[in-house]
């Protein structure tokens, strides 16, 4: 059985997965596009050999009757229209991160899925499946470093663009450690703090960088990541969790060392596709095969929204300065 996919918003990410899923995974054929550019929505499909059609809008595409699942790569104001409408026509649908920019689109999104009775959400929440994260949490589940303490991370980009402002530090970047670290420590977050240090050079004017966001869990771990996203150097994701008994340190990406011309070097990458190209690759795999088998069960709008409830706590935090309190609503049965 293939399963028929229509893929809303062909910029970067949505031409990285119509590619993968078209050349590395199996079980899934993109049938149709839709991009408010449409000029660049009929350059994907030539340029990757799609049979699909070019939609003129991401509704209609939806309500498509040979689309069976549905991709929302478009910017993240978007997520929460185009998720809503698949609920509604009862089609699975995977939304890239953010699932919506606030905690009050995740709700509602929340509300129409436990309105139809059934799973059909997936956010693409790839660290999850990234193997050095998975060795972090198989070391922490098996108890190897005793209780978690505190964890020291990093999310470096080399650069941002002019539209990215200092809100997007929180819903565009820090959204995944906030996933991820809920995930790792299978817990939630209790308070937040954000701190601008000294702002490089290198940051546009409406983007406060670096900064340095402080997180409390319910179990009382701390946790600071740096997010730094125009470090100039490279795109470099680094954890460090800190427990009892040691220390369990994120693997770096495999790459060859090189002792050439007086130097002992090794290349630093440049952006989030080669560093999660496998995890993306997995995560989309079990995407399709969920659809097939009428259940996924990766990442859930209830995640989701567990992000953005924590990511509106940090926007307030970045206004604020004070410590400001996250209270997270109990999880529904519908999403044990
Ligand atoms: N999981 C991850 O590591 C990554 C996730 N993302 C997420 O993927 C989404 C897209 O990001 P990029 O591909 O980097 O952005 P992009 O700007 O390259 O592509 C977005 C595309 O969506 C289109 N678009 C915007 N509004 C639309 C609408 N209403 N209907 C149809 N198309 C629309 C734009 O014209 C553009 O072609 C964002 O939510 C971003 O946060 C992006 C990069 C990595
Ligand atoms: O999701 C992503 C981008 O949108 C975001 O801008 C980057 O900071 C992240 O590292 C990348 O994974």
């Amino acid at each position: 059985m293939t399963i028929r996919i229509g893929v809303i918003g062909t910029g970067m990410i949505g031409e990285e997965h119509s590619r993968r899923i078209t050349q590395n995974l199996t079980g899934g054929e993109i049938v149709a596009v839709t991009d408010v550019n449409q000029d660049q929505a009929r350059a994907v499909v030539e340029r990757l050999g799609l049979a699909a059609k070019v939609y003129e809008d991401g509704q209609s595409l939806i309500q498509a009757d040979d689309v069976d699942a549905v991709l929302v790569t478009s910017w993240g104001p978007t997520h929460e229209e185009y998720v809503l409408a698949a609920i509604a026509a009862g089609k699975y649908v995977f939304c890239e991160k953010p699932l919506a920019t606030t905690a009050e689109g995740c709700r509602n999104i929340i509300d129409a899925e436990i309105e139809a009775g059934r799973r059909l959400v997936q956010v693409g929440f790839m660290r999850r499946y990234d193997s050095g994260y998975n060795l972090m949490k198989e070391a922490i589940d098996a108890d190897r470093l005793g209780e978690p303490l505190m964890i020291h991370a990093a999310h470096r980009n080399p650069e941002v663009p002019e539209r990215y402002v200092t809100p997007m530090a929180i819903h565009d970047t820090l959204i995944h450690e906030l996933d991820t670290f809920r995930w790792l420590l299978d817990d939630d977050y209790k308070s937040a703090q954000v701190i601008f240090p000294r702002k490089t050079r290198h940051a546009h004017s409406k983007v406060e960088d670096p900064q340095i966001v402080l997180l409390e869990t319910v179990k009382g771990v701390r946790i600071d990541v740096e997010v730094f996203v125009n470090c100039r150097y490279g795109y470099d994701i680094q954890c460090d969790v800190v427990g009892e008994e040691g220390i369990a340190r994120l693997p770096e990406p495999q790459s060859l060392t090189f002792r050439q011309a007086g130097q002992l070097s090794c290349e630093i990458l440049q952006d989030w596709k080669k560093r999660f190209n496998d995890a993306f690759d997995v995560e989309l795999q079990g995407f399709i095969d969920g659809v097939a088998a009428g259940e996924v069960t990766g990442p859930s709008s209830w995640d989701g929204y567990a992000a953005a409830i924590a990511g509106d706590v940090c926007v307030r935090a970045q206004e604020s300065g004070a410590i400001e309190a996250i209270e997270m609503p109990e999880r529904p049965a519908f999403y044990a």
